[in-house]
């Protein structure tokens, strides 16, 4: 994983850490030939783990900050197979073909899985640090048919104090993974 300290970074744009990163790109399960679709692309973080894992990555972000911010990062780590697309990800899926999806952005979730689901997508891991979104997606997913995993993931970070080491725990993310069965 790159560290987190190497991405360009953007006031107000968020990106997801890396130890999140190592987590949800194992559960994506991905193989050289998959093309992937990033919903919410935020600062990129996602979109360059998987392009160097991936044939194509297809990014979509409806924040121009959070498109530029993700453009600076797949220049500065030389990614050459993604492109990134301004927009809500609900008027933009269509426009693309790929086989796997990872979403870090959860505006209109449901209205998104609706649409996956049309398109027969094999795996969809998505990363939330809402409670109620969380719920809400693992239902989504249950009433389209998938096979659903989820789990919470703590990170804690160590520091050096005058006494000795401590860990400073990051809120909990909820990593959820759908399959087709
Ligand atoms: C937590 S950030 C993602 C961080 C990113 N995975 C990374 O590694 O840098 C979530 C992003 O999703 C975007 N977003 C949320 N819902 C969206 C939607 N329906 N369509 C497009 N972008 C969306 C937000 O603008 C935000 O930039």
């Amino acid at each position: 994983m790159i560290q987190d300290s190497e991405f360009f970074r953007m006031e107000g744009v968020p990106i997801t850490k890396e130890e999140i990163r190592a987590v949800s790109i194992g559960k994506l399960n991905l193989d050289p030939e998959d093309v992937v679709l990033d919903i919410g692309c935020g600062s990129g973080g996602m979109s360059v783990e998987i392009s160097k894992r991936s044939k194509f990555v297809y990014s979509i972000d409806n924040s121009e900050d959070a498109k530029n911010t993700t453009l600076n990062n797949l220049k500065k780590f030389n990614v050459e197979n993604c492109t990134v697309s301004l927009g809500n990800a609900e008027d933009l899926i269509s426009k693309f073909d790929f086989n796997k999806v990872f979403i870090g952005g959860t505006q209109n979730i449901e209205q998104i899985l609706e649409i996956l689901k049309e398109k027969n997508i094999e795996r969809i891991v998505v990363n939330t640090i809402v409670l109620e979104n969380s719920v809400k997606i693992i239902n989504k997913f249950e009433e389209l048919g998938y096979n659903v995993d989820f789990v919470n993931v703590s990170v804690s970070y160590g520091k050096k104090i005058n006494s000795g080491h401590i860990m400073l725990s990051k809120n909990p993310i909820t990593i959820i993974t759908a399959t087709l069965k």
